[in-house]
């Protein structure tokens, strides 16, 4: 289902749509996700409509349930927003940059199991670093458990960010990470809005494949 993608993708809905064929087989094609993600040129026009920000930390913000195979959504990021160390519930996650830049950080996984009774003192860290890059707009990253966990911050303190997310099969929780101690704790993800509405949390939970 390669054909299409010479037409090029030229709106937000071409995106979803493709995107919808791609995912139709069971297989996952890592390089095909990534090269339709990157041939949708950000127009914020087409996507401001589901982009909430909060004062004090990211948002997620529901697009599209892709039958139920995805979940697409847009997250918007204020400045000096970032995320906890976390891993993608063996998923993949494709991440594409819309507006402003957001700075990844891959981490090693722990090594070890956390052992409350002998944390690693001292400056060095549980969790490995192993990168850092800076994405900017129209960018592609994608990452999956076996390549690492991530940190990803809106580093800037005059720009506000907003990056467009693909997470393959979809998930409600994941794991989070303390860097220092390599501590793993489990943490719900939620939506500040659904399909560009912002509704109240009861709603939030019963999201149905539109
Ligand atoms: O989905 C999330 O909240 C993590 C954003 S970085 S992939
Ligand atoms: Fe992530």
């Amino acid at each position: 289902n390669e054909p299409r993608l010479k037409y090029g993708i030229n709106t937000l809905y071409d995106l979803m749509s493709e995107l919808r064929r791609a995912f139709e087989t069971e297989h996952v094609n890592i390089q095909y996700v990534s090269a339709i993600m990157a041939a949708y040129k950000s127009n914020p026009r087409e996507w401001e409509r589901f982009a909430k920000f909060d004062k004090y930390r990211y948002t997620r913000n529901l697009v599209d349930v892709g039958n139920g195979k995805y979940n697409l959504m847009l997250l918007c990021w204020g400045e000096g927003h970032g995320s906890a160390i976390h891993d993608h519930a063996n998923a993949h996650c494709f991440m594409k940059m819309l507006h402003g830049e957001l700075c990844e950080t891959r981490f090693e996984w722990p090594e070890k199991e956390f052992d409350p009774d002998n944390i690693s003192e001292g400056e060095e860290a549980a969790l490995k670093e192993k990168g850092r890059t800076i994405l900017r707009q129209n960018q592609v990253c994608y990452i999956n458990d076996s390549l690492g966990l991530h940190r990803v911050e809106n580093v800037s303190n005059s720009e506000r960010a907003v990056s467009l997310h693909l997470y393959c099969p979809p998930f409600d929780s994941c794991s989070v990470f303390n860097q220092r101690t390599g501590h793993r704790s489990t943490s719900k993800v939620t939506f500040w809005s659904i399909y560009g509405e912002r509704r109240n949390k009861k709603l939030m939970e019963d999201v149905e494949p539109e």
